[in-house]
This record gives structure tokens, C-alpha cells and sequence, in this order.
């Protein structure tokens, strides 16, 4: 089977955008896993399947699966591609669009210069709601917020906090971004048995109160070189730790990304970033699964 696809990316977190509008809903892991292979198929962190409004007062639904061709709740680097491909594409006129994903109801906003603002929502900050388990760990207080130490394979430990943004998260916090071990102690968290659903784990370097570096080794891809749910959990717990002001500009690998929270645990978290276009095409799909 023939498909058409767009590429797109937001501060280098690349995605394969499939318009599922017209019909065609869903494919096989392994069909997305083929898209994401940056060898044999088009090569993506994530695919992005946009799909017609589920109801009333919503604009759109949209599915995102990992490059591993397992489907995840939320996306923020994912969620302005998407509100940049169904405005700049027609599907919509409106700059403000709502759509739904496994995690819920956001709004994206074209603001312009191929910039997206996002309301990500509020930030879950209970261990069991991300999910973690708690159970057991020695735990401490930063500021407002609760850190664990979590054992590792390797016998070493590791401070971390955990945050749902819709999907789940663990901070750490590092002296230098460029050199943490992320490929060494990412996987190991990633997979670990405390979190259930598996996580994205963030290394987060504070530079000031009001700019960060962070990278960030995705669940189901491996390290990104932007991921914008990350961004937000790791500017939401530097600033429940104390360590950040409410307005925050995140220094990714890829770009840049600006964070603002009020720092209410009732309260949205906005992400503003890049959106852009790569290229359209076509690619012969492995017959399912
Ligand atoms: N790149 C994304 C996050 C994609 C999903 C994540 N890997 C997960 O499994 O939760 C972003 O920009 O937020």
C-alpha cells in the first residue's frame, strides 16, 4: 500500500505527519516502527496520525506512536507540528484548535513567524498518578517539591522527581548537560521497575533562575534532540525545587523552547516554539503487521 506523508519537525524532534481525515485510521507497530527507521523507511522520533473531531466543541484528534511503534498520550514538540499542519494545510482557519489526545484536550495557538504557543495543561505531581512507586525509596524535600533516590542496575543511585505532563517523566538534575550520561543512565530509567508505563528521563542543567539546558532520553526513541513534554516537567520541577522563576527558556539540542507555569499545581503549563515544514512524499508500506 501507497502512502502520502508529510515531514516536520519542532526544534529537531522529527515527525512523520499521515492525514487520516478522509478515512485510513491506524496502522500495525511495525508499520510505524518502518516509518520511524531512519534507514529503510522515512526516519522519525514519532508519528503523528491527524484525525477528524470525536465530538462536539473539539477541532481534531490526533494519535501519536513512539519511533518503537507504541502509542503515548501526549507530545509537546509534536503538538505544534500538528496545529501547523492541519492550519497551514486548510484543514482548519482557526488559530486556536483543539484537539484531543490519549491524555486529554489541548489547545495549540498559531501565533505566528512558524512559532506554536501551547496550553500542555497542568502538570501531575502525585508518584502514583505519573505513575511511580514510591513505596520504600528514601525520599527528601527540595523547595515545594518531593525527590526520591532511585537504585540503579549499575549499583549506583540517582536522585530524581518525578512529573506527568499527560505522559511520564523523571528529572534529574545535572552540573553539565553536554556531558551527562545520558545513553548510560537514560535506558536503565527508562525501563526501570518503579515506573510501570516506562519514562522519558530529563537532564536538566540550571544556568539561572530563568534559562535552562536540557536533554532529554526519550521513551520508545531514545535521545531526542528536543523533547517539549520534557521541557515542560523539567521547568515544572525546578520551580516547585525553587530553582527556577516562573518564565523559563529552555536550551535544547535542537532549539529553543520557552516554559511558563504560575507554579499552582491547578495551573497550565505554555510551551512556545518552532514548527516547520521538511517535505512531502510517498512510500511503498510493509504489508501489516
Ligand atoms: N517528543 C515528545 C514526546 C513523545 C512521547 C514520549 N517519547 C513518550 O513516550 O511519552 C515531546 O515533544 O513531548
Amino acid at each position: 500500500m501507497q502512502i502520502r506523508f508529510t515531514k516536520m519537525q519542532g526544534a529537531g524532534n522529527d515527525f512523520v505527519v499521515l492525514d487520516e481525515t478522509q478515512g485510513q485510521r491506524g496502522l500495525s507497530p511495525a508499520q510505524y516502527r518502518f516509518l520511524a527507521d531512519r534507514h529503510f523507511g522515512v526516519g522519525a522520533d514519532q508519528i503523528l496520525s491527524v484525525r477528524p473531531a470525536p465530538a462536539e466543541g473539539i477541532d481534531f484528534e490526533y494519535a501519536i506512536h513512539n519511533a518503537d511503534g507504541g502509542e503515548v498520550e501526549q507530545c509537546g514538540n509534536g503538538a505544534r507540528c500538528f496545529a501547523r499542519y492541519v492550519h497551514d494545510r486548510g484543514l482548519t482557519t482557526k488559530k486556536v484548535i483543539r484537539v484531543k489526545t490519549l491524555s486529554g484536550v489541548i489547545a495549540p495557538e498559531i501565533v505566528g513567524e512558524g512559532q506554536v504557543r501551547v496550553d500542555m495543561g497542568r502538570p501531575e505531581l502525585r508518584p502514583e498518578q505519573v505513575p511511580f512507586d514510591a513505596a520504600g525509596l528514601q525520599s527528601r524535600a527540595v523547595g515545594r517539591a518531593q525527590t526520591w533516590q532511585l537504585p540503579l542496575s549499575d549499583g549506583a543511585a540517582q536522585w530524581i522527581m518525578p512529573v506527568s505532563m499527560g505522559n511520564p517523566h523523571a528529572v534529574l538534575l545535572v552540573d553539565e548537560a553536554d556531558t551527562a550520561p545520558v545513553a548510560a543512565v537514560g535506558p536503565q530509567i527508562e525501563r526501570h521497575a518503579r515506573f510501570p508505563q516506562r519514562v522519558n528521563v530529563g537532564f536538566l542543567q540550571r544556568v539561572s533562575r530563568s534559562e535552562v539546558r536540557l536533554r532529554v532520553y526519550e521513551r520508545g526513541t531514545g535521545e531526542t534532540l528536543a523533547c517539549g513534554t520534557g521541557a515542560c516537567a523539567a521547568v515544572v520541577a525546578g520551580i516547585h525545587q525553587g530553582l527556577l522563576d516562573t518564565q523559563v527558556r529552555v536550551h535544547t539540542r535542537g532549539g529553543l523552547l520557552q516554559i511558563a507555569w504560575a507554579g499552582g499545581e491547578g495551573d497550565s503549563v505554555f510551551m512556545t516554539g518552532p514548527a516547520t515544514f521538511v517535505f512531502d512524499g510517498q512510500i511503498e508500506l510493509p504489508e501489516a503487521p
